[in-house]
């Protein structure tokens, strides 16, 4: 499903990850690592939004030789989204759908499981941490990504929301056999998501361990 060649990612000449090989198949995967071990670092490079030398490949189409193709297969909600503040949360739902060309009426189980339409119409501005996490992971949601990357998905969320995040995704990976890399410092509930691995970033580098 994913695969990492001669990856190398530095900040100012100091690098942070090299990966020489990476490979891993379709499935649910932790992302466990300290603070500053490059776990976020990893998925914005995976997600396309910074630059890196070497190679990932989707699915065999390239994040450099297919980038548009490439971004269409796939989403990222980051740790700490943020959003124009101006903007309502019903407008970036629109704005998304849009962009990904999302089936008719996509966004509204997710918006009636996590009980969203009553703040959907204020500012992002007026939004509390949770309720902005919230929105980011359910944009992450939108059209038929086959990979989603969510780096920190379990912070800011009440227990009630976590149970549904945790059903999001069963739903979306039994329905369309869709891959998530999940980045968290707390322990994901293995018997209710079904993990093919975990990510180890540690040595500024990356080792796959079987679940
Ligand atoms: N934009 C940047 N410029 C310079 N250095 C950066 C930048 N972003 C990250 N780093 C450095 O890269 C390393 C990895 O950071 P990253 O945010 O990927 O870690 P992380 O594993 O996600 O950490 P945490 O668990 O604390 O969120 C750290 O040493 C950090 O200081």
């Amino acid at each position: 499903m994913l695969q990492l060649a001669d990856f190398e990612k530095a900040y100012n000449h100091t690098p942070v990850l090299q990966i020489p090989r990476l490979e891993i198949g379709p499935g649910i995967y932790w992302i466990k690592g300290a603070n500053g071990s490059g776990k976020s670092t990893l998925l914005k490079a995976i997600a396309g939004i910074i630059d890196f030398s070497g190679n990932i490949l989707l699915n065999d189409t390239s994040i450099k030789r297919q980038a548009v193709d490439y971004r269409r297969r796939i989403s990222f909600a980051e740790a700490e989204p943020v959003f124009p503040e101006f903007l309502t949360g019903r407008e970036m739902i629109a704005l998304f759908m849009t962009a990904r060309q999302a089936p008719a009426g996509q966004a509204s189980p997710y918006l009636e499981s996590m009980q969203m339409q009553a703040y959907l119409d204020q500012p992002l501005g007026a939004y509390s941490s949770g309720m902005l996490k919230k929105l980011s992971l359910l944009l992450a949601f939108i059209g038929t990504p086959s990979l989603i990357l969510l780096d920190e998905p379990l912070i800011t969320l009440d227990t009630a929301s976590l149970a549904i995040l945790y059903d999001w995704i069963r739903e979306r990976q039994a329905a369309q056999g869709t891959s998530f890399l999940l980045s968290s410092h707390q322990a994901l509930e293995q018997n209710t998501l079904h993990i093919s691995g975990t990510l180890q970033v540690a040595d500024k580098t990356v080792k796959w361990l079987p679940a």
